[in-house]
């Protein structure tokens, strides 16, 4: 495909996720009905839709909001002449029109931060100083690091047999399990040292939690908003643990029984009465269902799909959540509150809420994480049941 057929198609995959359909599936959609792209086109098309979608907000400003107007907004952005890409010659984007020859205002603050409006006060409040930075940071693409099973393989093994594949990681100061991938991350999953379970993709934030979790061989550890078990497996590779997930989803932990095989580890997956009937437990960790705010560099739609009512809905749903688990806690064990949210309703106002609804319990640890440290950005509370 020419530099112009792929704007165009990128044009066309935008225009299906602005009328409502999630990325990820306009993308598979425009796969099978492109036989002739081969996988650089796909990666490069990809690399226009998502960018597009992380930066939407400042490229309508500059071409306007559809998927031509983000394209050409995007193409203003990195300072390239749009005319010589939209030529209508082939599969080139049609001619710029008068109308989109005009010259734009220059970008209000929050437009040039890809913004939005209304949250704007509460992610001032939440991040303070940081709050430009961490704007900032979420326009770009994100990092992508892998956790390294040191239960069964140490970092530099991991690290050379990785680059036997040409795929060249390194560690990064986040967690100690962590190495970030700087070249050839798309072998990754065709990679042997993956399908042997010595490695997995996650976040190196989604790790240092994980990392700051008391786990002791031994416990009963019941991770309650599983998933599709990241941390799930991460705490198993952590210490050799009676190791329980759960999701009010269940479909989401399809995959976990299968990586969990991979990985070498067990296990045991619990609906709703048996979380009841297998309580106490010396550890509940909690990874609430949030914003995803500190994710929006790899879930870029998030940031726009969010409204002032569903960011109250989640809000009660996290409260809900750890109401939910306090009971299912051993006195003395520990309750780890995490989320990928940069908002401090979702975080730590959450927790003090807790505490109040909840007297005798103690706050052990607090932790907050952007993606100026590397990774998503992440908080961590763990509390202590009386
Ligand atoms: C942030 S995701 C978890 C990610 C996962 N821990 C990981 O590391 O891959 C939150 C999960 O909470 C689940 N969830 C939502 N409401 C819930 C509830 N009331 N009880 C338990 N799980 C819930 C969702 O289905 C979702 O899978």
């Amino acid at each position: 495909m020419t530099p112009s057929a792929r704007l165009s198609a990128a044009i066309e995959i935008l225009d299906r996720v602005l009328a409502g359909a999630s990325a990820e599936q306009a993308l598979t959609n425009w796969g099978r009905a492109s036989r002739f792209a081969g996988s650089g086109d796909r990666a490069a098309v990809r690399d226009l839709v998502f960018e597009a979608l992380r930066c939407r907000r400042s490229f309508a400003a500059m071409g306007g909001l559809g998927g031509r107007g983000l394209i050409l907004g995007g193409l203003r952005a990195a300072g390239t002449d749009p005319a010589g890409l939209f030529t209508g010659e082939g599969h080139a984007p049609a001619p710029l029109t008068e109308e989109e020859l005009e010259p734009r205002p220059p970008l209000s603050e929050l437009e040039a931060l890809d913004c939005p409006d209304w949250l704007a006060p509460q992610l001032r409040d939440s991040l303070g100083e940081r709050f430009a930075p961490v704007m900032q940071a979420l326009r770009h693409r994100a990092p992508v690091f892998l956790r390294v099973n040191t239960a069964r393989c140490s970092l530099e093994e991991a690290r050379q047999r990785l680059a036997v594949e040409a795929i060249i990681a390194e560690p990064h100061p986040l967690a100690a399990t962590a190495l970030q991938v700087t070249a050839g991350a798309r072998k990754i999953h065709a990679s042997r040292i993956y399908a042997e379970g010595l490695v997995e993709l996650q976040d190196a934030a989604s790790q240092a939690v994980v990392e700051a979790l008391p786990l002791v061989a031994g416990q009963r550890v019941l991770d309650y908003c599983a998933g599709g078990g990241g941390k799930t497996l991460a705490m198993a590779a952590r210490a050799r643990l009676a190791l329980f997930a759960h999701d009010a989803d269940p479909g989401r932990m399809r995959d976990l029984p299968v990586r969990a095989e991979r990985a070498g580890e067990r296990v045991a997956l619990l609906d709703g009465a048996a979380v009841s009937r297998q309580a106490p437990f010396d550890l509940v960790l909690a990874d609430a269902p949030c914003s995803g705010s500190g994710s929006w560099r790899r879930a870029p739609e998030a940031k726009w799909a969010l409204t002032e009512a569903r960011l109250q809905a989640l809000c009660a749903l996290q409260a809900d959540i750890l109401d939910r688990v306090a009971p299912l806690v051993a006195p003395g064990g520990h309750l780890a509150y995490a989320t990928c949210s940069l908002l401090s309703v979702e975080n730590e106002a959450q927790v003090e809420a807790f505490l109040v609804r909840h007297p005798g319990w103690q706050r052990r640890d607090q932790r907050v994480l952007t993606p100026l440290d590397g990774g998503d950005g992440f908080f961590l509370s763990l509390l202590a049941a009386p």
